[in-house]
Order: C-alpha cells, then structure tokens, then sequence
C-alpha cells in the first residue's frame, strides 16, 4: 500500500478559489507542482499529502470508487452520483461556501403551476392531450428520478442536459427542467420560475472522506494532521477572544457567561486576581461585553484569533469511528 494521502480538490469552476482560500487559511497551501498544468500537487504544512486536481463532478467519482481519499466537492454531486453515496463516502462537514439549491424551474408563463401537485395535473392533462409525456431537461437525473417518485409524478420523460440546461424549454426540447441555482439570475433570464415545494436539495461545498479507499496507517495519520489544522482554524474563525480582569469575577460568572452567550471559557475559570479569557461567537459579543462591565469589569477587550488548537479533533475522530465500523 502507498503512504500517501490523496486529496482530490477542484481543478476549475466555481468551488476552484473557495477552497484554495479555504486550505490557506487552514496554514495548508495548495502548492501546485511545476506549472499550472500539472494534476498534481501537495498541501503545504503537511506531510505525505498528495494532491489530485479534478473536475468537481470527479471528485465525487473519485471518492465513490475509491481512487482518493479526501476531496472537497457539492453535496450536489455526491447525491448525484453516488449511488447509495452514505455507504461510500461519508460528508464531514459543510463548508460554508460553494452554495446551491437544485430546484424543478418551470416556465413563468404557467401560472397555474406552483406546487409539485400542480405540476402532476399538468403532467397528467399532457399526456393525455398530445399522446407525449411531459420533458424535463436535467443532468441530475438520479436526484430529479426519486424526487419526482417522492412526489407521485409518474409521468414525464427525462431528457439528459449536459449544459445551458435553461434554454431548453424556450427552444423547444423540454418543458420544464431541473438544475442548480444560486442567485436566480439565470433562471429569470430564461423566463423559468421554481416551484414552491420543488427545491430538491440545498447543496454547498462539503469535506468529504471515501470510505473505500485504502486507509492504511500513514494515510490515518496524513488524516489527522490535515483535520486538526482545519478544526483549529474553525474554532478561531467562529470565535473572538474576550479578555477582562476583575475582583468580582468568579466561576458562577464565568458559568453564567457561558450558558448565557455560548462562550467557552478555554483556559476554566478566573485567575486569583479575576483575570479572565472566552471565547464568544461574534453574534453575542455585545451582550457579553454588556454583562461583564454591569458585573464590574472596568474594561473588556475583544480580538480576532488566527488559530485554536485543541486536544480534540472531531473530524478526525469522526471518520476514525467510521472507519472503524462503528
Ligand atoms: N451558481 C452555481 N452554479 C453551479 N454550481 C454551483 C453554483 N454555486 C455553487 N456551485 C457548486 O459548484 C459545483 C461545480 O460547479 P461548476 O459549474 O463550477 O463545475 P464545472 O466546472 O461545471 O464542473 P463539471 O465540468 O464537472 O460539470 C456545483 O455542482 C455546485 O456544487
Ligand atoms: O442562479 P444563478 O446564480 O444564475 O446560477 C445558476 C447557473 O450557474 C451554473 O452554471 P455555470 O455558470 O456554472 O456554467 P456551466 O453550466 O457551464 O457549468 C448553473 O448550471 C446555472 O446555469
Ligand atoms: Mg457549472
């Protein structure tokens, strides 16, 4: 068995600079090897990573059969896809970009269609008016199949779309389509509306592990690595430090600080002389600030933090428990 890791991440297309960001600011540059045609690289920081630049639609092939190990793809794709996809690759955790709904769009001109219920009576009054079953232009035939079957809608004909899938019912070789939408513009452009209940499934770019890859130990421990770094820029991105010092301060405070603004207090309670660090969401950082000076602190700073290193690494130990067969 090799001793590397492969990490497969976006060769091009919308998730491409997101997740170059997203691994530098982990402390793990991408670093391309040789020129930018080179498929291969490695991840800054860490050892025994090879990196496999990939359409994102192979990615998620890739993880499925096994060829890498890790890969940032759309849950999109992995549903699509993979075929019994939770069996073969297992989606550790969103990454809060790369988001889109893959939705039914139909014609704006069908005001009679709002609901997926509407648009089996459409169906139905289709079949029997022209002889023909309905069309709906999609390369997401596996999720639109057992969305449709979900929804009772038995007849319509799938045509596959490899692109510029919107255009379809204006020029004629479809009627209705299923495809992927972030801001609205293009389905407004083609004059298509969604169905109220026709969102099939809000995708974003997720971490993802193949479970059939060959997972030996030096792959475990390129794992590790790869995930703490992540967890410890999570943790830092999604908390500001506080730090205060004064006499009143004690651990019913301190508890109290933490039920009341989801805080951590990382390092336990005051010191001796009520020096005192959190860290809090951002969201409640002005309520906290509030409460410690009522309570008596005389000044409150707040700052970013580039990293948090923990003795936990819940990605790692995730995948670790699955792995296992847990
Ligand atoms: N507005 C968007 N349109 C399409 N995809 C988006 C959008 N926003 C995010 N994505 C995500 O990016 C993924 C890749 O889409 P993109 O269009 O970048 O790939 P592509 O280069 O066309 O890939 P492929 O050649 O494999 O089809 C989508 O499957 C989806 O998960
Ligand atoms: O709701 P919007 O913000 O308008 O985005 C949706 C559009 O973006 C995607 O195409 P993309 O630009 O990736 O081109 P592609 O079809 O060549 O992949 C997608 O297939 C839609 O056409
Ligand atoms: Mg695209």
């Amino acid at each position: 068995m090799s001793d590397t890791l492969i990490l497969a991440v976006p060769s091009k297309g919308r998730l491409q600079e997101n997740v170059h960001a997203f691994f530098a600011r982990a402390g793990m540059p991408l670093v391309q090897a040789r020129g930018a045609r080179e498929y291969r690289g490695a991840l800054g920081g860490v050892d025994n990573v090879e990196v496999a630049y990939l359409s994102a639609s192979e990615i998620a092939a890739a993880l499925a059969s096994g060829a890498v190990h890790v890969g940032v793809t759309g849950e999109d794709l992995v549903r699509e896809n993979i075929p019994d996809a939770d069996k073969r690759v297992m989606l550790l955790e969103k990454l809060g970009f790369g988001h889109a709904n893959v939705v039914v769009a139909v014609p704006q001109a069908w005001i009679d269609v709002r609901s997926m219920e509407d648009l089996d009576d459409v169906a139905g009054h289709f079949h029997a008016r022209t002889g023909r079953r309905i069309r709906v232009a999609t390369k997401y035939v596996n999720l639109t199949r057992s969305f449709f079957a979900r929804h009772g809608i038995v007849d319509y004909r799938i045509v596959e779309s490899a692109g510029a899938t919107e255009g379809t019912p204006a020029a004629g070789s479809a009627e209705l389509i299923v495809d992927i939408t972030t801001t609205g513009a293009t389905l407004a452009a083609n004059a298509l509306k969604v169905v109220d209940d026709g969102v099939m499934l809000r995708s974003e770019a997720n971490l993802v592990a193949s479970l059939t890859a060959p997972w030996g130990e030096a792959q475990h421990a390129a794992a590790r690595a790869m995930f703490d770094r992540m967890a410890a820029e999570k943790r830092a991105r999604t908390m500001r430090e506080v730090r205060t010092r004064f006499i009143q301060c004690d651990t019913n405070l301190v508890d109290e600080a933490v039920s009341r603004f989801r805080c951590v207090a990382p390092f336990g309670g005051p010191t001796s002389s009520g020096m005192l660090t959190l860290h809090c969401p951002p969201d409640t950082l002005h309520a906290l600030s509030l409460f410690l000076r009522e309570r008596g602190a005389s000044m409150v700073t707040v700052g970013p933090i580039e990293y948090v290193f923990a003795a936990e690494n819940p990605l790692y130990e995730a995948l670790q428990a699955r792995l296992a067969g847990a």
